[in-house]
């Protein structure tokens, strides 16, 4: 099937999904019991693996119609066969050697096979190479033995395991001739394909409800001394031999390949989550009046406040700045993949570097801004039918899931201060740490002007990762490397948080001086790109004085120039907000219809509470005859 590019597949995917006869119609969820939920969104979830077979789609399309824009409406309250879809198959096409994938694929595409990606532990999620499930393998009878070694190593978490799946990628320790090879993947039976029953030697369920996504069927798993053969440890990168000979792979870490890959996605995906919210924000502080009125006899309309300003158009920017950033990721991953495959793993350090740096900054500033969204909605953004809570639940997750915020950016640091050291690879031409070995952007900063702030917030990123270099380097010559590692872990965190901001902003100019069609999208751009640089500005005001060159008198003008910014881009929200292209039922709030009938959709919405069924709810005289009073 020929690839379409990311829009085109919107319009043509997604009024397929929005009109398909399985999915149009919708059920409001929030007074299901936890099972309803579970088979609504699974039905809807198999209706899309379905969607996706038929239309034959390619990464691309799959990314656009898993993405919280379609996903949010096809499932609500989360996706049982996300990991599926997201890592079981990416798992499978990337790690699996050829015989492997066309022994499996075939069921998997007809939907015979349904897995989960089994990797996070009770006891373990964050340090994968302290996993406990063990993969010993047995030369006479050509198996590997999978056991559970106590209740603390039992798998905990995969999404789908629950109660959906039938199989799993499980990431456990090798052993072969009696020696740890480390952590591997296996392709395991977990439940019969007929019945659905756990196979013997095999305890799996729920894991029980959770801040939001209750329906992605998070689950538990156990093995006690289940034989896989040993045609199943997915052998496109190691490899062990009849005889227990062991293969090792080409890069010490490609079994981690499909974590790369779901950071990127999710990154993509949360400024997915972003948008959404940032839609409703803006239509509701439009709708909404209050205070005393002015001149014209009317209340303000809350966003003519600057303080909302504040709080809503920042975030529109950020939408378009995160989004050309992680769009340019996806691109990026996409090209070192096919490099990887061809056996050429140099350019992976820095995607590493740059998939877990991006992960974190986005999903912390948007669940961050999720947050704020949902703040200056008032009361009516704490009611779950504005959306905006289930939008942070979602958030906050990628702020966890596929490798903790703080340690992800950890990984990042690691590599940076290597790179300040010179005591890695020399990076590629086009690398986004070059700017490390050159000397420091002394462009002045000029308040409005883009460029300047650009130098400054490279500034601030070369200036934090060189000083905890040398912090680093300094405490290893006194102490083991550990402690000096421990005593410089905020200063990293920051280090590679200002890498990542830097990487952001770098991407957005390239987009804005690229853009050729039209001076008014360039002219707008430009503005958004000034709102983004202002506001990071304004909330890392110590690091543009410390490292970025700016005096306080800079930072002084900078607030001012921020809030008129903010009043030169109020007149447009809408129409930017607008330009997400996001239809009613894909936002789904009371708050963020296009035709702003806030009052009416609440009070619609209070009418589906069962408690307003009957006048008297019997509850209430069940509950005061039991409490006697
Ligand atoms: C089809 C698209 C659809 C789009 C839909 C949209 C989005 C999807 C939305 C939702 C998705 C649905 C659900 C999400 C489910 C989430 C699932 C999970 O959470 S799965 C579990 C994820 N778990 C983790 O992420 C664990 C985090 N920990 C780790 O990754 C590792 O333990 C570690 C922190 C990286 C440390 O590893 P280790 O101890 O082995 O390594 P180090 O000693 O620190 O480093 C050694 C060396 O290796 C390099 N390295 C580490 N990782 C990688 C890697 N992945 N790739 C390449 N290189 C790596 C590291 O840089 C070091 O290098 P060097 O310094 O040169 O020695
Ligand atoms: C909704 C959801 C879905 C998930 N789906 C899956 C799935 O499908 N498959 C799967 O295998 N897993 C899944 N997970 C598990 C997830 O990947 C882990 O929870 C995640 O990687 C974090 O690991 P942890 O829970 O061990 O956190 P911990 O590491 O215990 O984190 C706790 C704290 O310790 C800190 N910390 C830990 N190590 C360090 C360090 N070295 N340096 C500094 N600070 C440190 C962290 O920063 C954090 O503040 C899911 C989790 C969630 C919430």
């Amino acid at each position: 099937m020929v690839s379409r590019n990311r829009s085109q597949v919107k319009d043509h995917l997604g009024s397929k999904v929005l009109n398909h006869p399985e999915l149009r119609n919708t059920k409001a969820t929030e007074y299901m019991s936890h099972e309803e939920k579970y088979r609504y969104n699974l039905s809807r979830a198999t209706a899309m693996l379905k969607l996706i077979d038929e239309e034959g789609m390619d990464v691309n399309e799959i990314s656009k119609v898993m993405s919280h824009t379609v996903s949010g409406f096809t499932t609500p309250d989360g996706n049982p066969l996300a990991v599926h879809q997201v890592m079981f198959v990416p798992t499978l096409m990337n790690q699996a050697d050829d015989d492997q994938v066309s022994r499996w694929l075939g069921d998997v595409f007809n939907g015979t096979i349904v897995g989960t990606y089994a990797q996070t532990e009770l006891s373990h999620g964050t340090f994968v190479r302290g996993l406990r499930t063990t993969a010993t393998y047995d030369p006479a009878s050509r198996t590997f033995d999978l056991h559970t070694p106590d209740v603390s190593a039992a798998k905990w978490w995969p999404g789908g395991l629950g109660t959906t799946a039938n199989h799993a990628v499980v990431m456990a320790q090798l052993y072969t001739d009696g020696q740890p090879r480390g952590i591997h993947p296996f392709m395991v039976a977990i439940r019969d394909r007929e019945t659905h029953r756990p196979l013997p030697g095999i305890t799996v369920g729920e894991i029980g409800p959770k801040l939001g996504q209750n329906t992605l069927n998070n689950g538990y798993l156990l093995f006690d001394h289940v034989k896989v053969p040993r045609e199943n440890m997915l052998m496109r990168n190691a490899r062990v031999n009849e005889d227990g000979s062991y293969t090792k792979p080409s890069h010490q870490k490609a079994s981690y390949g499909t974590m790369v890959f779901t950071r990127v996605a999710i990154a993509l995906d949360t400024v997915d989550a972003l948008q959404i919210a940032a839609t409703i924000a803006a239509r509701y502080s439009i709708v909404r009046r209050q205070g005393e009125p002015r001149d014209d006899g009317q209340e303000p309309q809350i966003i003519d406040y600057q303080t909302q300003q504040l709080k809503v158009l920042p975030h529109i920017a950020a939408c378009y700045v995160l989004r050309a950033s992680t769009a340019r990721l996806w691109e990026h991953h996409t090209h070192v993949t096919s490099e990887v495959r061809g056996g050429d793993t140099a350019l992976l350090p820095e995607l590493h570097a740059t998939a877990c740096c991006l992960k974190a900054l986005v999903t912390q500033d948007c669940s961050e801004a999720i947050e704020a969204l949902r703040l200056s909605c008032g009361g009516h953004g704490y009611m779950t039918a504005s959306r905006l809570p289930a939008l942070y639940a979602y958030a906050t997750a990628g702020a966890t899931y596929e490798g903790e915020n703080t340690v992800l950016l950890l990984q990042t640091a690691r590599y940076l201060v290597k790179q300040a050291g010179g005591s890695h690879a020399p990076p590629a031409a086009g690398s986004a740490v070059t700017y490390l070995s050159r000397p420091a952007d002394d462009t002045p900063f000029a308040v409005g002007s883009p460029a300047a702030y650009v130098a400054a917030v490279g500034r601030v990123a070369r200036g934090r990762v060189t000083e905890v270099a040398a912090a680093l380097q300094a405490d290893r010559q006194t102490m083991p490397e550990a402690d000096a590692w421990n005593q410089s872990l905020v200063q990293l965190v920051a280090a590679a948080l200002a890498h990542g901001r830097y990487f952001v902003v770098r991407e957005f100019a390239e987009v804005v001086s690229q853009q050729s069609s039209s001076r008014a999208i360039q002219q707008m751009l430009q503005l958004l790109f000034s709102v983004y640089l202002a506001h990071a500005v304004s909330r890392a005001e110590g690091d543009f004085i410390t490292y970025g060159g700016l005096t306080p008198s800079d930072i002084r003008l900078n607030r001012r120039h921020l809030l008129r910014l903010l009043a030169e881009l109020r007149p447009h929200m809408i129409p930017l907000t607008d330009a997400f292209d996001l239809p009613d039922r894909l936002i789904n709030s009371t708050l963020g219809a296009w035709d702003g009938d806030v009052y009416r959709r609440m009070f619609e919405q209070a009418s589906h509470s069962p408690l307003n069924t009957d006048e008297v709810p019997a509850s209430f005289h069940q509950a005061m005859l039991r409490s006697k009073l």
